[in-house]
């Protein structure tokens, strides 16, 4: 069936990755050299960046002859010279800066996947709030669509502007979702999320907080973490979302707790559970809790339950490496969709 599809388009992308001098960017890029239906002709970073003329495998040594491209600075001059002879671009930048150029490459003809938060939220007056800026390209905001992979297909297949989830979200998602999309959570019941990270989460750019050596374990930005609304928006239910920074380089935990209905019974749960991911190769519902160690490095989400019947409460648990399926693997997903691929395409036997 893939290749079917690949014979009848048998149309290479050109791409651009902007951001790639950073974690999520590089990541991309590794997997991008890896796909057939990819050809990278830029990398792109900030526009007095230190790493301008730098070859990306000068920054990122574990990529030196797979891709040697150099760096270059972006500019409105790169941007009217660059962008109408390209097929798709990646931003992996800062949220601020994909709000202000997405709109201008959709323009162009170009096909957008924002790994940043630029574009995830559809009410633009949460941007001042949890992002800091107000949001200038209303039009791209309300035109984008969410792009978690295994929950939103068809809106990913038709659109030139996708906002890739961010990583907590994603894991947040992939566990609430099964549950909230079957309307077996209680009204009005206390929807809690505690999240997990690593420190590659906070970016390649070191502040004291995210140093490695300054971090042992604890909760940040409670009540007012910018993935709240996210996860609120995406499950449909208001939730309480706590994160959390670990001492650990990858890797992303998401543990969800929630009342269901009286009456929901377990092979509803199991049920949920099963139909949303037995035909979605890379969500494994595993037999134990799941382990960062077990998913970082890799595509995967892995996904464990156990719901308490007496008290009709049920906690589930997401691990993703953030960096891939909470960034960079997700958005392989979204650009295969967007081909008519299946959306694992190239990933799994990355691994
Ligand atoms: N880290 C993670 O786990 C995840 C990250 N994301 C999102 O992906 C994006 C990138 O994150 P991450 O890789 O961690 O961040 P990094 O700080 O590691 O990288 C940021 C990248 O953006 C580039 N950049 C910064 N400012 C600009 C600008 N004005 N114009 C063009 N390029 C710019 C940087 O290049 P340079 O500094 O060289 O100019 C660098 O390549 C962010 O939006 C983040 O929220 C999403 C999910 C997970
Ligand atoms: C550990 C850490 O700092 N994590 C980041 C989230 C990761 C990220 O980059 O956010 P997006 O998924 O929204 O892009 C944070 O809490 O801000």
């Amino acid at each position: 069936m893939t290749k079917a599809i690949l014979d009848s388009n048998n149309s290479v992308q050109k791409v651009a990755i902007i951001g790639a001098s950073g974690y999520a960017g590089a990541e991309l890029v590794g997997l991008l050299c890896k796909h057939s239906q990819a050809q990278i002709c830029h990398l792109v970073v900030s526009e007095n960046s230190s790493s301008e003329g730098k070859l990306f495998s000068e920054l990122h040594g574990r990529f030196q002859g797979i891709c040697d491209l150099p760096l270059e600075a972006f500019s409105a001059a790169w941007f009217d010279e660059y962008a109408a002879k390209l097929d798709v671009v990646f931003f992996a930048t800062p949220h601020e800066f994909s709000a202000d150029w997405a709109q201008a490459f959709v323009k162009a003809g170009v096909k957008v996947f924002d790994l940043s938060g630029g574009f995830r939220l559809k009410d633009a007056e949460d941007y001042p709030k949890y992002y800091g800026f107000e949001h200038a390209n209303i039009e791209a905001l309300s035109s984008a669509k969410y792009g978690l992979a295994e929950w939103q297909h068809d809106d990913i297949a038709n659109t030139n502007l996708v906002a890739v989830p961010g990583c907590y979200p994603t894991a947040s998602l992939l566990c609430l979702k099964p549950l909230t999309s079957n309307n077996l959570v209680l009204e009005n019941s206390l929807v809690v999320v505690n999240g997990i990270s690593g420190v590659s989460g906070a970016g390649r750019n070191a502040s004291l907080a995210t140093n490695f050596n300054e971090v042992s374990l604890k909760a940040y930005n409670v009540l007012q973490h910018r993935h709240q609304p996210e996860i609120s928006q995406e499950a449909a239910i208001d939730v309480i979302f706590n994160p959390h920074l670990a001492p650990y380089k990858r890797g992303l935990l998401a543990t969800v707790t929630l009342q269901l209905k009286a009456g929901i019974t377990n092979a509803q749960v199991e049920q949920a559970f099963q139909q949303a991911y037995s035909d979605k190769p890379l969500v494994r519902l595993v037999a134990s809790w799941p382990e960062i160690g077990n998913v970082a490095h890799t595509p995967f989400a892995d996904v464990h339950w156990q719901f308490d019947e007496e008290k009709q409460v049920v906690v589930a648990s997401c691990a993703i490496d953030n960096l891939l399926k909470g960034a960079a693997s997700q958005a392989v997903q979204c650009f295969n969709i967007s081909l008519g691929l299946a959306s694992e395409y190239s990933l799994i036997s990355t691994c």
